[in-house]
């Protein structure tokens, strides 16, 4: 990934950073680097997930997948970092794919969840549990849900099973009783850091594209890891986006200008507000799309407060298709372009009405939404993370604060004695009924 922070710059923008701003940043951000690569050094938690490029074994994912390379179809059951980075790499190389269908489940919406499996060629269908705890409830459930569906269509799930999941846990000892398929997940590395593991490969494996590309593209990112945000472009997006939030951009709009990359948005929002939502701080990730929301949110961005950083990720290459040329003369500069030449001039517009009203906006650009350049953002986008963990000196790689929700739920369904289930009961309410 390429990165231009040029409109993010004190001279374009407020709030803004000044160079002199971010030449005071980067000796920090040559602190924070030193501190990294002692964590890579020693496979430290979290710090780990920076070393999956030469780590993640190919050759062993496809062995684990072979009993289900020939499928139609391929149900994803896993949640957060279990889900998301394998649907952002199936999704984003879905034209370069053998055609397997890759659906996800990773909500627990009752419809929704019949609605998903009405539609699946049970048959041909094979499915992909992935937990690296073992334990979470939606997980566990939707498997028990599904694994009840094949048996009813008279379809042997155990022989199309692949469970990736930690050595241990509840999932473990079900893929050991019934001798499934299994995949372990990487130790170390926190959920939403693991899309280049076996946690976000199997699907990718399953769906017949290039694991090897999507490594190579990461590990050609990790290469550009110095202790300098002027050399290295993660770091860089990183430094920049911190140090926006410490001058008022306490939000972080991710807009892709790639329908291909709607779930890379998705994926990007875990991994920002997971990681860096702590101690009262983090910049909240917005999950939009190019072109689409600039019919619904550019208006805010552009005049609302000014407390949000832009992010584009925009390709440079993509595939085109011209829009025909047309006999009312208002529209001929339509019939002149290409979709592509429109979806290109639309974002350039974009990027500039932005500078043009002091919005700080940041460019992410890629050659092309492809499986070395996924590689290359998925890990960038990490990196940028970690690093700015580091600047906002919290810790990176927990979410403690997801526990007490879980406690509570388990609690209203009788798993257990939990406080904060007694706490649900005591809710304030003010009700405003129709
Ligand atoms: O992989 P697991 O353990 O099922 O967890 C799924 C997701 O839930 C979380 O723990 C948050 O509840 C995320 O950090 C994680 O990615």
């Amino acid at each position: 990934m390429d990165v231009d922070i040029g409109n993010a710059l004190a001279s374009v923008a407020s709030p803004g950073i000044s160079r002199e701003g971010l030449e005071r940043l980067d000796e920090r951000v040559a602190t924070a680097h030193e501190r990294i690569e002692a964590g890579r050094a020693n496979d430290e938690h979290g710090y780990a997930a920076l070393n999956l490029p030469e780590r993640t074994d190919p050759d062993a994912i496809r062995a684990a997948v072979e009993p289900v390379a020939d499928v139609d179809a391929l149900v994803t059951i896993g949640i957060g970092g279990s889900a998301l980075g394998a649907a952002t790499i199936t999704d984003a190389l879905a034209d370069a794919g053998d055609g397997t269908e890759a659906v996800y489940l990773d909500n627990i919406d009752p419809a929704w969840i019949t609605r998903r499996l009405e539609a699946l060629p049970l048959e041909s269908t094979a499915i992909n549990v992935v937990s690296r705890s073992g334990t979470t409830a939606e997980t566990l459930a939707n498997f028990l849900v599904v694994r009840e569906a094949f048996e009813d269509a008279g379809v042997d799930w155990t022989e199309r099973t692949v469970v990736t999941t930690g050595e241990s846990g509840p999932l473990r000892s079900l893929a050991n009783r019934h001798d499934l398929a299994a995949v372990s997940v990487p130790d170390g590395v926190p959920g939403r850091f693991s899309a280049l593991s076996a946690v976000g490969l199997v699907a990718a494996a399953v769906c017949g594209h290039d694991l090897e590309a999507i490594l190579e593209g990461a590990a050609a990112e990790a290469d550009t890891l110095t202790g300098s945000l002027f050399e290295c472009p993660a770091y860089a997006y990183g430094a920049t986006a911190y140090a926006l939030d410490a001058r008022g951009a306490s939000m972080n709009a991710m807009v892709p200008y790639a329908e291909s990359l709607e779930t890379y948005a998705e994926w990007f929002a875990q991994l920002w507000a997971e990681s860096l939502g702590k101690d009262d701080l983090g910049q909240t990730p917005v999950r939009a799309l190019g072109v689409t929301d600039q019919h619904s949110q550019l208006q805010l961005y552009r005049a609302g407060p000014r407390d949000k950083l832009v992010t584009f990720v925009t390709p440079r290459k993509t595939a085109d298709r011209d829009i025909p040329g047309t006999d009312v003369d208002e529209l001929a500069y339509l019939g002149d372009a290409t979709l592509g030449e429109l979806l290109e001039a639309e974002f350039e517009a974009t990027e500039a009405s932005l500078a043009a009203a002091g919005r700080p906006n940041v460019r992410v650009e890629l050659e092309s939404v492809d499986a070395f350049e996924l590689g290359g953002l998925l890990y960038g986008m990490e990196a940028a993370c970690v690093l700015a963990g580091e600047l906002y000196e919290v810790s990176t790689f927990t979410q403690p604060a997801v526990e007490w929700a879980k406690n509570a739920t388990r609690g209203l369904l009788g798993g257990g004695e939990f406080e904060e289930a007694e706490a649900v009961a005591e809710k304030t309410t003010l009700r405003v009924e129709r």
